[in-house]
């Protein structure tokens, strides 16, 4: 393994780029997303208190993200449009509007971009925005990076849980790893669970709902894109906490029996499979929150402890190593 990470990248680009936002960025680079303070209304007030604006931007790449003989062209792009309205979510945030700068191979056909567009369009109807401006560009590969902007009232950052939280999640874990699996082996989908796992992959959603309702009681949050241990430990480490997880609680029917088809272990692609879009937040009683399922809680970190641990039927933790998707590790 090289030396190379993206968290230490991030950290270099931190370096480099941090320290020169104005007053009214409010959370710059390290969260799901970008936290400005509302512009003062010129020439009276305006109806209702401005609310602070989340600002994010997410890239799907071929080769990377999605292999064109996995998805339809219409998947990669409800798929993109999903994967970067998730960080809205993560942030408690409303989506009010989406840019999307493509680039296409000249081999694209206009058909297979407008199915690339119904995408966009399908996923964007799904959680009330539009994608309203965008780019075209011609390159090797598709790609589409989509940035997404909304609006919070409370945004929620990775950085506020306290020892005694409650960790709660909304939508499954590990499903889209299986599904992502089921389709590189090309097995056929043999019964609901299977198809549930391929459905998650190729049509995550992005849990606005969920976060709206999360950001009235939640303290904390993050989406689970890199893997659930790798995105919770990010969560822990902000808030100078330590996470316990309750293996019980992250694995579903469908994703014991999408795993059994697979030879996998179901715990393990909960734990570290990734490209979920589920979220995770963190509060004093948020697992009473509909739509989302305890499964876990905060304790006070330990020096040298892991960020994660699993706690055991009586009540042993195990240690979880953070390792999640990297894209330079
Ligand atoms: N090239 C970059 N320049 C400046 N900041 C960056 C750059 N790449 C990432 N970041 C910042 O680093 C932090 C972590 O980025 P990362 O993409 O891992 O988080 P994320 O957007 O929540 O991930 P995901 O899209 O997988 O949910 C974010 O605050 C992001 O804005
Ligand atoms: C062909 C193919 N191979 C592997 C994967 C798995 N994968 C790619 S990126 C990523 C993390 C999220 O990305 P990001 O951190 O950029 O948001 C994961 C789990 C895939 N989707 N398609
Ligand atoms: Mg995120």
């Amino acid at each position: 393994m090289s030396g190379r990470s993206e968290w230490k990248r991030i950290d270099m680009l931190r370096a480099v780029l941090g320290g020169a936002a104005g007053a009214h960025v409010l959370c710059g680079i390290g969260d799901d997303a970008a936290i400005l303070a509302p512009a003062a209304p010129r020439g009276g007030a305006l109806p209702g208190a401005p609310e602070p604006l989340v600002w994010t931007i997410d890239s799907a790449v071929e080769g990377v993200h999605f292999r064109r003989d996995l998805l339809g062209f219409e998947d990669l792009g409800y798929r993109a449009t999903m994967a970067a309205a998730s960080d809205l979510a993560a942030m408690g945030a409303r989506p009010v509007g989406l840019l999307a700068a493509l680039v296409l191979p000249p081999s694209v056909s206009d058909d297979e971009l407008g199915a690339l567009a119904g995408g966009q369009r399908a996923a964007c109807d799904e959680i009330g925005t539009a994608v309203i401006g965008g780019n075209l560009s011609r390159g090797g590969e598709i790609s589409i990076t989509t940035t997404a902007l909304g609006v919070a009232a409370l945004p929620l950052r990775r950085d506020g849980a306290r020892p005694g939280d409650a960790l709660a999640l909304a939508g499954p874990v590990g499903l889209a790893a299986a599904g992502l699996a089921l389709l590189d082996r090309g097995v056929a989908p043999a019964g609901a669970a299977a198809e549930q796992a391929i459905r998650a992959f190729r049509r995550p959603v992005a849990r606005i709902d969920a976060g709206l309702r999360a950001a009235a009681r939640a303290r904390a949050a993050i989406d689970v894109s890199d893997g659930l241990v790798a995105d919770v430990a990010h969560l822990a480490r902000a808030s100078g906490v330590r996470a316990l997880l309750d293996p019980a609680a992250l694995v579903s029917a469908d994703l014991r029996d999408a795993a059994a088809q697979l030879g996998l272990d179901a715990l393990d692609l909960a734990l570290y499979g990734g490209e979920d879009y589920a979220i995770v937040v963190a509060g004093p009683d948020v697992g009473e929150l509909t739509g989302f399922v305890a499964i876990g809680r905060c304790v006070p970190r330990e020096e040298g402890a892991s960020d994660v641990a699993l706690v055991g039927p009586d009540g042993q933790l195990t240690s979880l190593v953070a390792r999640g998707y990297d894209h330079f590790a």
